[in-house]
């Protein structure tokens, strides 16, 4: 995989993915699938719901061995999660701060 490349390229991505995600937040643009979930009807129940199904998902990936689909899964539920912080008025800063503090 990609254990060679530099922590910052991570932390780029994830800037950038929640970077879009609040822009999606401000602008709502009606063909945006991230724009779909702040205006859902079930409100963040409809992201709380993604989370669990991506979760299972990535555990059953886990359990078969299926690292490819693992991998998949797993960004499925980033990104639900940096939309559920941007919901609740989190940044991808609270993250980074929390796991460091754990250092
Ligand atoms: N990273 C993501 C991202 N990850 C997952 N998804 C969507 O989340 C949904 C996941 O729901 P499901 O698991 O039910 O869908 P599925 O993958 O078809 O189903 P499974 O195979 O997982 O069961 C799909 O519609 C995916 O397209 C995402 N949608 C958007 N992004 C990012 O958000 C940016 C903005 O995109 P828009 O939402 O199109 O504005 C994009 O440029 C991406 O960077």
């Amino acid at each position: 995989m990609s254990d060679t490349e530099p922590a910052d390229e991570t932390a780029d991505v994830l800037d950038e993915l929640f970077a879009t995600i609040k822009q999606r937040q401000e602008e709502l643009p009606e063909d945006s699938y991230t724009a779909s979930l702040f205006t859902h009807e079930k409100g963040e129940n409809e992201v709380l719901e993604k989370l669990g199904e991506e979760s299972t998902e990535l555990i059953l990936a886990a359990k078969d061995d299926d690292l490819e689909e693992l991998q998949y899964e797993s960004a499925d539920f980033v990104y639900h999660l940096l939309v559920l912080f941007a919901m609740k008025g989190l940044d991808v800063d609270d993250l980074r701060e929390e796991l460091e503090s754990r250092f």
